[in-house]
């Protein structure tokens, strides 16, 4: 507790790790003034500069987070740092990573895989509308907000997001092309297709979901995991994926499409027949958007009763 930042050990009590990545850990900690429990993912900046993000720093990360606003996108409540560490108080997923659900449960049900999947849809396309590409959408960044099947879920870790700014490349397309070599095109294409990377890792995450194992992997069959990845290749074990339903395995294989211009978009899955489900998606917007807060804000911003309604004009002065 000594190295903690006085203001964060003040604020919060740290207790026990409860989860472990490439750059930090997450421990559980309690507000000591609420006695809420809280997740604090300390980042050390050493092994962060090493992962090869020289000029990218939590900061632009907590940027990122402080500036989107979704329900099924992680909440930073606090930032505190050290010399040495980044410290990220967050809301606690109690449900902990998708990671360990799906090793727990050898696989999900169709219909959990579904509800979760459609959220992490709604979560990327909130992202891409946004701007922002994810760029590292795995099993150990789905938080699962309870231990019950249906759930909340939350994206994490944007430490290899991107913002898609306004590129030279995409000022060059504006003007005339009469001059310009064949591979500005064909790069634009490439750097036009980057959203599409989060449109296979989604594809990769449904696939995991559904059958209980990765789609790539070194000890399947003698080509290394990137040649497998290269060439498409995947197999669906029948013993695991005999209870899958068609159209669930046909989204699957539009995400695991190679060329990024024929992979299916994050809108066009929206779109598909297997999420098409009025339950689920009647569950799903029903753990996003609880009635209950929805009414609390409504009543806070009614006039307060009998006072004077003040209302503020474009120019400034109060009109009663
Ligand atoms: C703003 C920080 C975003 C981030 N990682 N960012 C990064 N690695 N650069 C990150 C990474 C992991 C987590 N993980 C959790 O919050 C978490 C909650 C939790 C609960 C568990 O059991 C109850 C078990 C594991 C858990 N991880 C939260 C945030």
């Amino acid at each position: 507790q000594s190295s903690l930042p006085r203001e964060l050990r003040e604020k919060y009590l740290l207790t026990r790790r409860i989860g472990t990545g490439v750059c930090g850990e997450v421990r559980l900690a309690f507000q000591r003034s609420t006695c809420r429990k809280v997740a604090v993912k300390i980042i050390n900046k050493k092994n962060f500069q090493s992962e090869g993000m020289a000029t990218r720093n939590a900061t632009t990360e907590i940027e990122i987070l402080q500036r989107v606003d979704h329900p099924c996108l992680i909440k930073t409540e606090d930032f505190y740092q050290t010399d040495d560490s980044y410290y990220i108080v967050l809301e606690l997923m109690e449900g902990g990573e998708l990671f360990h659900r799906v090793k727990s449960q050898q696989q999900l049900q169709e219909n959990v895989a579904k509800l979760y999947f459609y959220q992490m849809l709604s979560a990327v396309q909130y992202l891409h509308s946004n701007g922002i590409i994810h760029r590292d959408l795995k099993p150990e960044n789905i938080l699962l907000s309870s231990q019950e099947d249906v759930c909340l879920i939350k994206v994490t870790d944007f430490n290899q997001s991107r913002i898609l700014e306004e590129s030279v490349l995409m000022r060059t397309l504006c003007g005339t092309p009469s001059y310009l070599a064949p591979e500005v095109f064909t790069q634009a294409s490439t750097t036009g297709y980057s959203l599409a990377v989060d449109a296979w890792s989604l594809g990769v995450l449904l696939f995991v979901c559904l059958g209980g194992y990765p789609p790539f992997h070194e000890s399947f069959g003698d080509k290394s995991v990137t040649d497998q990845i290269i060439l498409g290749e995947f197999t669906m074990v029948p013993s695991k994926w005999r209870h899958v339903s068609d159209q669930a395995k046909d989204v699957v294989r539009r995400l695991l499409v190679v060329d990024p211009s024929k992979r299916m978009s994050i809108e066009a899955a929206l779109q598909h027949a297997w999420l098409q489900d009025q339950g689920m998606l009647e569950t799903a917007h029903r753990l996003m958007y609880p009635p209950g807060e929805d009414a609390a804000a409504v009543s806070m911003q009614e006039a307060p009763s009998g006072g004077p309604s003040k209302r503020k004009r474009g120019d400034g002065d109060e009109e009663d």
